[in-house]
């Protein structure tokens, strides 16, 4: 996928103000971002849902604003609010859209694969709001996609599904599908993302893989343990000789020693501030 330029504006709102992006197959591919900054917008205008007003896009060898039909049968998309028919059974709503595509997975084995099979025989609006979003995503893969989209895939998951979930993601990838997704978890984003882009304001703040986003591997440690009853805590460049220091000091073991770095989360929110107060 090669997307270069992207523009995109709502009346006096630039809701995706140039924005380039290249993934490769099979890559996972998160973008983050806080409420409003563009995110479903750009997947939207990558789906070929919605019209750009500038920019050159590609999206398996083809441009989105000029969709055919063979195109759509090799994206899989799941969409951040289901409309299912809820009379149907789970089975029954995932062997009606396999038959959309001409080389469908197994939908039992998809059922399975996103952890439903207990509930196959259910109708849909008897579903928990989790499992329903599980029925959605058994919807995305059913097509074999070669491309997957996922907006916001786990809200409403339990940490139990969440962690299925990821395991379903690599399991594709390793396949060779290649995974697009929105989230509002860091830690979602740090479990399954090759790379991802962080975008603020319709721009990307910043783009790379979770380990060493906005110089995160490089940046200070914090030591911290305990002494004399009170909780001490250093920041620097070098964690091994403070806590060779410290460990001279105690003579031996350093009484509640953490030796942490900032996490995806914190690089997140000073890029995100960072580009709100520019
Ligand atoms: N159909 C629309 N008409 C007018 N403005 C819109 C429309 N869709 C989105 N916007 C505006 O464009 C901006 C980007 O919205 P977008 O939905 O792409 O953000 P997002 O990053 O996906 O947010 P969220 O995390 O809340 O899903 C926002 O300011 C939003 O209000």
């Amino acid at each position: 996928m090669k997307v270069r330029g992207l523009a995109k504006r709502y009346g006096d709102v630039r809701a995706v103000g140039g924005i380039d992006l290249d993934i490769r197959q099979g890559e996972v591919f998160a973008i983050l971002g806080p409420n409003g900054a563009g995110k479903s917008t750009t997947v939207e205008i990558l789906e070929g849902y919605r019209t750009r007003d500038a920019g050159e896009v590609s999206v398996l060898g083809t441009d989105p604003g000029r969709p055919t039909r063979a195109w759509r049968a090799r994206l899989g998309i799941v969409l951040q609010t289901a409309n299912d028919a809820a009379e149907l059974t789970v089975r029954e709503t995932v062997r009606h859209f396999a038959t959309y595509y001409p080389d469908p997975r197994d939908p039992d084995e998809v059922i399975a694969r996103v952890g439903l099979e207990e509930k196959a025989g259910s109708r849909i609006r008897q579903l928990s709001g989790g499992q329903r979003r599980r029925v959605d995503v058994a919807l995305g893969i059913i097509g074999r996609p070669e491309l997957i989209f996922l907006d916001e895939p786990t809200t409403g998951f339990d940490p139990e599904a969440r962690r299925r979930f990821w395991e379903l993601i690599d399991s594709l990838a390793h396949d060779g599908t290649t995974i697009l997704l929105t989230t509002h978890y860091l830690d979602e984003a740090e479990a399954l993302a090759d790379r991802v882009a962080v975008i603020a304001r319709g721009r990307i703040a910043a783009e790379g893989e979770p380990a060493t986003l906005g110089g995160r591997a490089a940046a200070k440690a914090t030591v911290a343990w305990a002494e004399d009853g009170v909780r001490r805590t250093v920041k620097t460049d070098e964690p091994t000789r403070t806590v060779a220091e410290l460990s001279r000091r105690f003579d031996g073991e350093i009484p509640e020693l953490t030796v942490t770095r900032p996490t995806l989360e914190d690089i997140y929110l000073d890029l995100v501030q960072g580009a709100t107060h520019e």
